[in-house]
């Protein structure tokens, strides 16, 4: 049930997930309320938003519409880019129950098994593909298609069909699925079979969180909590901002929770911690909670005039994201009927027509979502490759053996090194039916096709510190975007990819020959990167503000997710992931909130 907060206040409760509305939060808040015995108190920023019909309108044709509203985001802004010419760029961020949930962009998948394996050679004995593969099956509900076409490729084997996340295909496809999958086959990127296997490498189309049954999207808050709401051993308070986690330090150190503050409205309250306090507030505020309760490094806190309790340097460092900037033709207006394109919205009589097709048929554009995806490793798509490689390969490993990074950061530079040797896919890449937002607007009228490149592991290194002792003020972000010069050379290499892609048949036939963006003039490496300082978005996939490592390696959590020198607050939600993952996160956040979730009832890694 959802709370008043005066209802919660000096009130004690077994578990308190902080900001536990969010996509991991809610999945350990379902799971640990099964059992009757033990009480959970969720609480949440943002409002319930539960049934609010802005929010049901979300469909793919509305991204981006709930941008900058506060009750739905929380709109903040990374610090001015050193190597971007200063830039400041927008990072939005869920806000209300679902969090980040409730407003993605709706692409589900897994990444490699690689990518996975990862957390375990970083020193997380037993997180690996065969744990996690477990738990992604777990909280997915995979809804077969009606018609399974060409562009669609899946083994039932490698999908949960019993979870409670529904996941199907976009119930219309846009028509550039197959010419897209068929440009790339062109320049030698092929079908993946079964890309939830572990082996990504290649293109497909994607599942997406869209419940294809009801039209609406599947999200952590109406898929895991509203079906579990009835329960009187989980309650919710919402509106609730989270202030502080009161802690008591025994003679060592070791410091354990014992109370949760929280604002609502403008009084503070007090709830009381009866086993542990589950920190789920996402990688940008989730260290800055910690860091209001006095756990992180002295200097930072010291410089915002909060006392220190434990001294933990790993808080909000090791940051790392994931970015995307684009290449984006014309579409012939001859073939525009064709297909099913997101342009066709601007027009407003277009807009409401579209969106009365999809209420009373479920088709049309509405019904339709950009899930046309590839990863592939740099060797496969650049002649650059090699020379790139050797590169990087001389700067990290001189930088290695001087010493002049840390032991932890080494060990993560290591496994990329071996990774890109071994050609794992670092580079992404996505048909978007439309004009994507960029430097120069589109023509009135004029319907666009975009292929988007991703880079998935960069290796500069960012950091999500607070900047002051208010909680109300936001966290200074700042990912350090292309701090190491190979993450902007490899993405020269994407969009210049990007363009092959569009040139190839029978995508090309399609198109005026006219690129908007970047657009003819710019040609050389150097305009090409100029370009991407300009352009590049945020893919809103930031992880490693709470890396799971060692200590010794900068770690915040152990391997059961629990914060290093405390006896009872875990954090459980993507900040954990040590090492970026080559696929969009909200998959990987529900497997690490059902991995949590047994962790705490002492069903898997047992310590
Ligand atoms: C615009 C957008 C598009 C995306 N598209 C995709 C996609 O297509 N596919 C995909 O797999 N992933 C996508 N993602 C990423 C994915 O949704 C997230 O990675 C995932 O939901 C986990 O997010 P998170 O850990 O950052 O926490 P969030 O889900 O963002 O949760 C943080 C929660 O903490 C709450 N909170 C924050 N501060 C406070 C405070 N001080 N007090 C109380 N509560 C607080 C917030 O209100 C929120 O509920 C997208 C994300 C965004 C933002």
């Amino acid at each position: 049930m959802i709370a008043l907060a005066s209802q919660v206040s000096t009130k004690t409760f077994d578990y308190i997930l902080i900001h536990g509305a969010q996509t991991s939060g809610l999945t350990v808040a379902a799971r640990l309320s099964e059992d009757p015995s033990v009480s959970v108190l969720v609480i949440e920023a943002g409002p319930a938003n539960l049934d609010d019909p802005d929010l049901r309108k979300l469909t793919p044709a509305a991204f981006g519409t709930h941008f900058g509203k506060p009750q739905y985001d929380w709109a903040f802004q990374t610090i001015p880019q050193e190597f971007c010419k200063g830039r400041t760029v927008p990072f939005n961020r869920g806000k209300g129950l679902g969090g980040s949930s409730a407003i993605n962009f709706f692409q589900y998948h897994r990444p490699a098994k690689s990518d996975i394996d990862s957390f375990g050679e970083l020193g997380n004995d037993g997180w690996n593909w065969d744990l996690l593969e477990q738990y992604y099956s777990k909280s997915e509900r995979f809804i077969q298609p009606l018609e399974k076409t060409d562009t669609m490729s899946y083994d039932l084997a490698h999908h949960g069909t019993k979870g409670p996340l529904a996941v199907a295909y976009p119930s219309a496809e846009s028509n550039f699925e197959a010419p897209f999958q068929q440009a790339l086959k062109n320049v030698g990127i092929n079908l993946v079979k079964e890309p939830f296997s572990g082996d990504t490498n290649g293109t497909w189309v994607t599942p997406v969180t869209i419940d294809p049954e009801h039209r609406v999207r599947s999200y952590s808050a109406n898929k895991y909590y509203q079906p579990n709401a009835s329960r009187e051993n989980l309650t919710v308070v919402v509106s609730a901002h989270v202030t502080k986690i009161g802690t008591e330090l025994d003679p060592n150190g070791s410091a354990t929770a014992v109370e949760v503050v929280f604002k609502s409205e403008d009084a503070l309250y007090t709830v009381k911690v009866g086993k542990e306090v589950i920190l789920s507030a996402g990688a940008i505020m989730s260290p800055q909670i910690l860091e209001l309760s006095g756990i992180g490094d002295k200097p930072v806190l010291e410089a915002a005039g909060i006392e220190t309790r434990v001294h933990l340097p790993g808080v909000g460092n090791n940051v790392q994201e994931h970015i995307f900037a684009n290449v984006t033709c014309e579409l012939l207006p001859e073939v525009a009927s064709n297909f099913l394109n997101f342009d066709v919205l601007g027009d407003p009589r277009e807009y409401l027509r579209q969106q009365e097709l999809y209420k009373t048929s479920g088709k049309g554009v509405f019904a339709t979502c950009p899930a046309s995806i590839a990863f592939v490793p740099l060797a496969s798509i650049s002649p650059a490759s090699e020379a790139l490689q050797k590169s990087v390969f001389e700067s990290i490993n001189a930088a290695v053996s001087s010493q002049q990074i840390s032991p932890g950061l080494r060990k993560q530079y290591l496994l990329q090194l071996e990774h890109l040797k071994e050609k794992q896919p670092s580079c992404e890449f996505i048909l978007s039916p439309r004009y994507m937002p960029g430097p120069k607007p589109p023509l009135p009228g004029q319907q666009y096709v975009t292929v988007s490149g991703l880079i998935n592991h960069p290796f500069s290194r960012g950091s999500i510190h607070i900047a002051s002792s208010d909680p109300l003020v936001p966290p200074s972000i700042d990912p350090k975007y292309f701090e190491h010069s190979y993450d902007l050379l490899q993405f020269v290499e994407q969009i210049k990819f990007c363009r092959k892609v569009l040139e190839q048949e029978p995508l090309r036939k399609f198109l005026t020959g006219t690129e908007l963006l970047p657009g003819p003039e710019v040609q050389t490496d150097e305009q090409i990167a100029d370009y991407i300082r300009d352009a590049f978005s945020t893919t809103w996939h930031t992880v490693g503000s709470c890396s799971m490592l060692p200590l010794a390696d900068g770690g915040v959590v152990d391997k059961t997710l629990k914060v290093h020198k405390t006896t009872n607050i875990r954090v459980v939600d993507i900040s954990v992931v040590p090492l970026h993952i080559g696929a969009h996160m909200q998959a990987t956040a529900y497997a690490i909130g059902e991995i949590a979730a047994d962790i705490i009832k002492g069903k898997v890694l047992k310590v």
